[in-house]
């Protein structure tokens, strides 16, 4: 990781949003988290009432809120231990502590320069430009309270960062121990990710890499370079050179309508036809391990793989690991030296760390990158 201790501080920024989707934390809050979740968003009834009994076998608590309480203590810690003297807010998209009730509680502390945090990795509508449209949300509210308006910036895509990268390549190892001993060496892997619409993983990224024939855009190109990756790296520790494959989840919406393919169950039947020894599913698309990955991957796909009777095991998330935590401090860092440079106030730009083969990406989103099917205003971008 690059080393910008010379200049351990913040400025011009004064303090840091951990931005998140929300989960319900009790049965009660199952229904409405699902109406703010869906609302406007063409989800047929009958995947709603499949979706909230996955909520209720867990008794109606998702695990997003506790995993994200523990990378707010994460950040605080080795934000902390290393001097960076940044207070850490937390808001959600859709439950409790709502983005609108956090920037305004934000303003009220007199934070006027805030960086962004989402807890998606990745370029899409549904992790990226969604995001920054609440924050406009957000900001609308609070001028319509006449509150001072914080500036709002977000930070690039972390899915190349090596603090993020890391954990998942240790995971992937700790799973593949998991495994009955004899069917190790042949184990494959599959990384998986949220499935989306074929059309919004097209125009995902910045216009120059929207593709028409369903390749899936930055969207797709980003996991298929941290997959390559992870792979890599296995294979440099285990000395074995394994099958792998980019596979998705969580499909939702309308059956008419394409979405990125193949499923992670169907993904399990192909190989076990062939006759794989086991699996190792890898949910890069993920930062933490919550509903998606508990109930899709956990229940779902090891109940299919034990009806098969193939050996599988998951590996974890990157959650509040400590190399996580840094991965953020680096970037809140690199951010802040890239605005001082920007202002004058630096002779040279910063150090910008990344693996793989796509680079460092952008700081500010470019007009036109994950269009909404229906455009609104989005804070923190070019448009
Ligand atoms: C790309 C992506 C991520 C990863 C990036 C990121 O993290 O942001 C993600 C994360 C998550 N998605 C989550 C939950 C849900 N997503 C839904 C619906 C949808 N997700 C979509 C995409 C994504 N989703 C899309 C295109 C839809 C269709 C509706 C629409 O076009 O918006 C629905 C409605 C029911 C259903 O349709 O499944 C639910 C309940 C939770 C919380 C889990 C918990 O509670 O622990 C998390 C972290
Ligand atoms: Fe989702």
């Amino acid at each position: 990781m690059p080393d910008q201790s010379v200049q351990p501080a913040p400025d011009p920024y004064d303090a840091l949003l951990l931005l998140s989707f929300g989960g319900p934390e009790g049965p009660d809050d199952v229904v409405p988290f699902l109406e703010n979740v869906t609302r406007g968003r063409g989800i047929p009834r009958e995947r709603l009432k499949e979706v909230g009994r996955h909520y209720f076998l867990f008794g109606g608590v998702s695990p997003i809120n506790a995993q994200n309480r523990e990378l707010l203590h994460a950040l605080r810690k080795d934000f902390a231990e290393h001097g960076l003297d940044l207070p850490v807010y937390w808001g959600n998209r859709n439950w409790a502590p709502y983005l609108t009730d956090t920037l305004r509680e934000m303003a009220a502390d007199g934070h006027r320069r805030i960086l962004v945090l989402a807890t998606s990795a990745y370029a899409s509508y549904s992790g990226c430009r969604q995001y920054r449209e609440n924050l406009a949300d957000a900001l609308a509210a609070l001028e319509g309270e006449g509150l001072p308006l914080p500036r709002v910036d977000k930070l690039r895509h972390y899915f190349n960062h090596p603090g993020f990268v890391r954990p998942m390549v240790d995971a992937t190892l700790a799973a593949l121990a998991e495994l009955p001993e004899d069917r190790r060496a042949g184990a494959h892997l599959a990384f998986t990710t949220h499935s989306i619409p074929t059309a919004a993983a097209d125009t995902s990224g910045p216009v120059e890499a929207h593709t028409e024939d369903g390749e899936g855009g930055a969207y797709v190109a980003q996991h298929l370079d941290v997959a390559r990756l992870i792979a890599d790296a296995v294979r440099e520790e285990t000395g074995v050179e394994r099958p792998w494959r980019l596979v998705y989840q969580s499909r939702s919406g309308a059956p008419h309508i394409p979405w990125l393919e193949p499923d992670i169950c169907d993904h399990l039947e192909e190989l076990h036809g062939e006759g794989a020894p086991a699996v190792v599913m890898v949910p890069i698309g993920f930062v933490s391990d919550h509903m998606e990955v508990k109930y899709d991957l956990d229940t779902e796909a090891t109940a299919k793989a034990a009806e098969l009777g193939l050996p599988v095991a998951r590996a974890s998330t990157v959650g509040a690991d400590p190399r996580f935590a840094a991965c953020v401090r680096d970037l809140v860092l690199e951010r802040a030296a890239t605005e001082r440079f920007a202002e004058g106030r630096a002779a040279a730009a910063p150090e910008r760390c990344a693996l793989g083969a796509l680079g460092p990406s952008h700081d500010v989103c470019p007009v036109g990158c994950c269009p909404a099917r229906s455009p609104r205003p989005a804070a923190a971008g070019a448009d």
